[in-house]
């Protein structure tokens, strides 16, 4: 499965209804008046930003969407129905442009946020409309407007949920591989040598999980060395962390020092990124001969308030328990969101 990231879809409001020309025949009058009744107006294409939707993924199968047609107005002063519109669900994160003029219509931040990118016609007034003192008789209706049209783009800024962060070599890549049906590689990200590898977890039907590995956070990055900023800026909109360290009888370095340099990185960038919730694991059990390290390494940092999984991704010895630690971590994420979200309103 790969990631796509961008799309181009053509949209069509739905056309207006014409209004109509007819008159009032009844039995006992015989120069009825006008009675054509207006046409109806055309639904809108409207982009709502829905959380449970994560990729532009159905774009590549279905590029044309064109909303209902209001309908024609009929005699006996009926006016025509209203057109439906036509609701296209998007991933949070999606910026929608004009694809011919590249002016950004709308940048869909927040759950359930939505924009009109293609008008519906307004429907033609009836030949009742047209009745005035001087011409009690109008013989012409108006036809609909046509729907407005065009091609637009869709470009998924992908903020994910939790990061990955941690010594290369720790096995971050791995986890992702393991853990996602998705190993996509962003191709355009803004990174110039290493992008940020995305992987989507299935929690259960209509949740998943966004995990970004984020690549080379090496000692010295803060100060600008190596990838730098722009890569910590990317952790940055991350809700939680997921720490590796290699703990491993051919580690570079002991495990704690290992993490804490790592953290020392982050705090020195951006004290903030140290308030994020972060989940230790402890990668490569499978090369370590003294087990009881694992239960020495789970008090330390279950004493500094981390919780901490061992694992080896190699046997997928720990894996069950990893990722049910990594759902209540996105879940604790998802909850503190929510209430944020409440006490702005
Ligand atoms: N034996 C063993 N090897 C592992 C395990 N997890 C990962 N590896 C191996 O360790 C190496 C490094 O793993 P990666 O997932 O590439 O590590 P990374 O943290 O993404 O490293 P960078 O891409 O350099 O940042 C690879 O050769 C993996 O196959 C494990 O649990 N056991």
């Amino acid at each position: 499965m790969k990631f796509v990231d961008k799309a181009k879809i053509f949209v069509k409001g739905g056309d207006g209804g014409n209004g109509v020309v007819a008159f009032r025949r009844e039995k006992f009058v015989p120069m009825g008046g006008p009675a054509g009744g207006n046409g109806g107006k055309g639904g809108d294409v409207v982009l709502i930003a829905d959380s449970r939707i994560r990729t532009l993924l159905d774009f590549k199968h279905k590029i044309h969407f064109k909303a209902e047609r209001g309908q024609h107005g009929s005699g006996n002063n009926k006016h025509g129905k209203k057109g439906e519109d036509l609701i296209i669900k998007v991933p949070v994160g999606t910026v929608v442009t004009d694809a011919q003029t590249g002016q950004i219509i709308a940048d869909l931040k927040e759950e359930g946020q939505k924009v009109i990118v293609a008008k519906g016609g307004r429907g033609g007034k009836g030949n009742a409309s047209f009745k005035t003192s001087t011409n009690q008789t109008p013989d012409y209706a108006e036809e609909g407007e046509k729907g407005e049209e065009r091609w637009i783009e869709l470009e998924l800024k992908l903020i994910a949920d939790i990061g990955i962060v941690g010594f290369p070599n720790a096995g971050k890549s791995t986890l992702i591989s393991v853990l996602s049906n998705a190993k996509p590689k962003i191709a355009d990200y803004p990174f110039t040598t290493l992008a940020p590898v995305l992987g989507v977890m299935k929690i259960d039907y209509g949740r998943s999980v966004v995990l970004a590995d984020i690549p080379g956070l090496i000692e010295g990055a803060s100060r600008g060395q190596g990838l730098g900023h722009e890569f910590l800026r990317h952790i940055e909109r991350t809700k939680a962390l997921i720490h590796m360290i290699d703990i491993s009888d051919f580690a570079e370095r002991e495990p704690v020092e290992a993490f804490n340099i790592i953290n020392e990185e982050m705090g020195k960038y951006s004290p903030q990124l140290l308030e994020k919730p972060q989940l230790v694991v402890g990668n490569k059990i499978d090369l370590l001969s003294d087990r009881k390290k694992i239960e020495g390494l789970k008090k330390y940092f279950e004493e500094k308030g981390f919780r901490f999984v061992p694992v080896s991704l190699a046997t997928l010895e720990g894996i069950d328990t990893l990722k049910k630690e990594i759902i209540s971590l996105y879940e604790k994420t998802q909850k503190e969101s929510q209430n944020v979200s409440k006490q702005i309103s």
